[in-house]
């Protein structure tokens, strides 16, 4: 671990590190590292003369550099590889670059291409970052806490790897989404780079490829379950509780046996979320806020079918239906509007064995029997779709293609302006693409994506296509929740963060316009739901009370700009 001193210049106000190291290991500490940068005088204070050439550069002219070794790479893959290596080599230089260039960056640095470095991990792996909590370790997680090169921690994104994406178990590959996923909570959120961890909890894997492949580097064994399983995140969660009492941490892409369930054990004793269920809630329930302002209709007057009833679907059907009780409906009334459909159909009256999640969503036998289905013991999407009349589509069951011609023509049949929302990541994994959507429903379909895509063009008419990922939540929750020092994450700060990610979509004054702001953006829509969380977050009681001047200084002050620091030794 090292430990360095921040100061500030009482003249300039500029900030000034006091870092113990000096020559080479400077130059390969990411953190500190400005490569030709660094000035004349720090390059003699610092030990670095000749270590580097001669002419010391600005930032914007390494970020040129920077740029053209991007643009020189053959492939998404090789792209993905060298930004990993630059994030590695000089985090200002990193953060920088992808601010800059976020539309081209973004989508490499996370979906689509992350999905392949995660399933190449063991192949493309070069440097070490994050934290590796491998099941035989079990004993001795203060001890690799203690490891890591931060003493202070504000955010940690764990996976165990089992649901990567739509692309299933990934084992200690799964390590590229933390990594990914904290690179956004920077690069939109403002999160200092420093402060973040990422972690792999390694428990083994079940996937026959990676057991099999002889460079695999995670912990060769089947994937440990039940009690044992339990009883190692809770010793990881008491020692992140011990070392970073007042850290944030995400649970990211597990599998649907463990997501909720962990969500429940940890919601009310640490500050904890699970961003697949909640964030991913909160981004579609804004992102349906917007689309339906847009239309002229109201939330409550929808009828909603989603496609895949698991952690995402169930969380974002929760969440729109406690925003349509906002509105004015019942519960009952409400949840009447949502028809949830999985493998083995549409959830209804007389499943037995769902869980608990799924359960809320069934829809009574009542409601169904003037149906004509073929097979009346599989309801699939296109009964529900001819019958239930949906007027908003949303997918999340990591089945391309799903979202057939004849499912969509027939929505689009049956309602004026669809909302339909193929959120499946990575791309490959999209239930249908905006170009075919767009086509099937002749320019009606309001349509947001969870990985990205090109603008769609269709009779003439250019329509952006929006992603409706979580990315867009998570980084200003964080921001928020860190900005107040919130104690808890409340069900009410999904709420404000979808609100105000729905305040910022221009779909509802301009025709044709996407449904939430371009990723150029990102920062200033951060921002935006920060400061809506941290206010909910002093509403509710978990975060000492502040006024809105306060709140907006803290959030102001939280953002952290890649730019480099003044250094001196110490
Ligand atoms: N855009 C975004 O921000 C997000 C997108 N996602 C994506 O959503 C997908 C699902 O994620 P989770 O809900 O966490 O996974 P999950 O495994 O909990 O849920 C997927 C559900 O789809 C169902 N399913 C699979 N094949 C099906 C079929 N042929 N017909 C009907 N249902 C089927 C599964 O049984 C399961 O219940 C993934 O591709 C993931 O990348 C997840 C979180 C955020
Ligand atoms: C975006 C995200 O969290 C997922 O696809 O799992
Ligand atoms: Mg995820």
């Amino acid at each position: 671990m090292i430990d360095f001193k921040i100061t500030r210049d009482p003249q300039t106000g500029e900030e000034i590190w006091a870092v113990p190291l000096r020559g080479p290991l400077l130059l390969n500490h990411p953190l500190f590292n400005k490569g030709t940068a660094f000035p004349e005088q720090e390059r003699r204070e610092l030990g670095l003369l000749g270590l580097l050439p001669p002419h010391v550069d600005t930032l914007e002219i390494q970020v040129e550099r920077a740029y053209e070794a991007f643009r020189s790479k053959p492939t998404d893959l090789e792209r993905h590889i060298y930004l990993r290596a630059l994030q590695d080599e000089n985090e200002v230089l990193f953060y920088r670059l992808i601010q800059d260039y976020i539309e081209e960056t973004m989508p490499v640095v996370y979906t689509p291409t992350v999905g392949e470095a995660c399933q190449l991990f063991s192949h493309i792996y070069r440097h070490p970052r994050g934290l590796f909590v491998a099941y035989p370790e079990r004993e001795h997680i203060d001890e690799l806490l203690a490891n890591t090169p931060q003493r202070h921690v504000d955010v940690i994104v764990v996976t165990d790897g089992e649901r990567i994406l739509g692309l299933g178990d990934q084992g200690a590959g799964g390590m590229g989404i933390p990594i990914g996923k904290l690179a956004l909570y920077t690069l939109c959120g403002g999160i200092h780079p420093a402060r973040t961890l990422p972690v792999l909890l390694d428990v083994g894997t079940d996937n026959p490829d990676l057991l099999n492949d002889p460079l695999y580097m995670g912990w060769r064994h089947p994937r440990v379950r039940g009690a044992e399983y339990d009883a190692f995140v809770e010793r990881f969660v008491q020692a992140v509780m011990r070392r970073y009492p007042n850290l944030l941490l995400q649970w990211e892409d597990f599998a649907q046996a463990h997501a909720g369930p962990l969500l429940e054990r940890y919601r009310d004793r640490l500050c904890t979320f699970n961003d697949d269920i909640q964030g991913t809630a909160a981004v579609a329930t804004g992102t349906v806020l917007a689309a339906v302002e847009a239309v002229g209709t109201r939330l409550r007057d929808q009828v909603v079918a989603v496609f895949g009833a698991g952690s995402a679907g169930c969380g974002i059907a929760e969440q729109l239906c406690a925003a349509m009780v906002g509105e004015g409906l019942s519960e009952t009334e409400a949840r009447s509007r949502f028809f949830l459909i999985d493998r083995t159909g549409l959830l209804r009256e007389g499943f037995s064995g769902l869980p608990p999640f799924q359960r809320a969503f069934v829809q009574p036998s009542s409601a169904l029997a003037s149906w004509r289905l073929d097979r009346p013991d599989h309801i699939g999407l296109a009964d529900v779709v001819s019958h239930a009349k949906p007027t908003i589509l949303i997918g999340v069951s990591g089945v391309a293609g799903a979202f057939t011609e004849t499912i969509v023509k027939t929505m689009a049949d049956l309602t004026p302006r669809p909302i339909i929302l193929p959120l499946s990541n990575p791309t490959s994994r999209c239930e249908a693409l905006p170009a075919q959507i767009l086509a099937w429903t002749e320019g009606r379909a309001l349509v947001a994506t969870g990985s990205p895509f090109a603008d769609v063009v269709w009779s003439g008419r250019r329509f952006p296509v929006s992603q409706c990922n979580n990315s867009y939540v998570f980084p200003g929750l964080g921001l928020g929740i860190l900005a107040v020092g919130a104690r808890r994450v409340t069900q009410g700060m999904f709420m404000a963060a979808a609100r105000a990610l729905a305040d910022t979509s221009p779909a509802p004054t301009l025709p044709d316009a996407p449904l939430l702001p371009p990723l150029t953006a990102s920062r200033s829509v951060s921002h935006c739901i920060a400061l809506a969380v941290a206010k909910e977050a002093i509403a509710a009681g978990v975060a000492a009370p502040a006024s809105d001047t306060e709140v907006e200084r803290l959030v102001h002050e939280r953002m952290w700009t890649p730019a480099y620091a003044r250094l001196t030794g110490c």
